[in-house]
């Protein structure tokens, strides 16, 4: 499991000592939004190129705008590790993920809760992740859907049955459980904290495509553990579990 702290939660005034702050986490999640296919803005592309040149940890961009096939490669181009487009928005998923890939970025697939994984399983080759929504896009600070945990599983099952390696991650209101419940199986994980693994260097899935170069991983690639879901959410309140999330 990796945790993948929101910056959309942090000081935006001083943004390279937030990205400090969560130095020990696996990823920094950067919420980009365009005001058009979510009613909110935030940053866009010349300030992901700034918090490159700072950030201790890769930078898991999440970008919920318009046309991601035009504007999405060039956060790859850029060095953003993880790049990751809403389907909705998509007109050519396929060519855009290998393109993302082709800049050396993990391309990933992100499902609004509306949106099922189904028609989309078809393109779990192309990707490196996918992510479940366990809110609406567009703000922090919602309730926590719990009905998305269905679609969590399904996208696990799928990812198993096609083998390859990708990662699911699950996005909105992960708060620590409540002290008073009772322990449950399995690991949990709260943010900041402790790599839980050593960084490696993930392979590519072997399914990737031939006509399209996928390129070695880089320097820039983290850590992977694989199956469990990646967890973005507010600083310190990540909390998540093989097969869930809990609220
Ligand atoms: O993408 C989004 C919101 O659109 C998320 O990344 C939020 O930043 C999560 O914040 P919390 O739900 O944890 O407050």
């Amino acid at each position: 499991m990796q945790i993948s702290p929101s910056i959309l939660s942090a000081d935006f005034a001083d943004l390279a000592a937030e990205l400090d702050r969560i130095s020990n986490a696996d990823w920094a999640h950067v919420d980009v939004m365009d005001a058009h296919f979510v009613p909110n803005l935030t940053l866009g592309l010349p300030v992901v190129e700034s918090l490159l040149r700072v950030s201790p940890v890769p930078l898991d961009c999440h970008l919920m705008i318009d046309d991601p096939d035009r504007w999405a490669p060039a956060y790859a181009e850029a060095g953003a590790q993880s790049v990751t487009f809403h389907i909705e928005a998509a007109r050519d998923p396929v060519r855009l993920a290998r393109e993302l890939r082709a800049q050396g970025a993990r391309a990933a697939m992100a499902l609004k809760p509306a949106t099922p994984f189904a028609p989309y399983e078809q393109l779990l080759p192309e990707l490196d992740m996918v992510l479940v929504m366990t809110v609406e896009p567009g703000f922090g600070g919602q309730a926590f859907m719990a009905d998305q945990l269905p679609k969590v599983q399904q996208v696990r099952e799928a990812v198993r049955r096609t083998g390859g390696e990708v990662w699911v991650q699950v996005d909105g209101e992960f708060r620590p459980a409540p002290s008073s419940s009772a322990p449950r199986p399995g690991p949990t994980c709260s943010s900041p904290g402790p790599r839980s693994t050593a960084p490696t260097t993930p392979p590519r899935p072997s399914t990737s495509c031939a006509r399209w170069p996928t390129p070695a991983r880089t320097e820039r690639a983290a850590p992977q553990v694989l199956p469990e879901p990646i967890c973005s959410g507010r600083a310190g309140a990540g909390l998540c579990e093989p097969g869930g999330v809990r609220p």
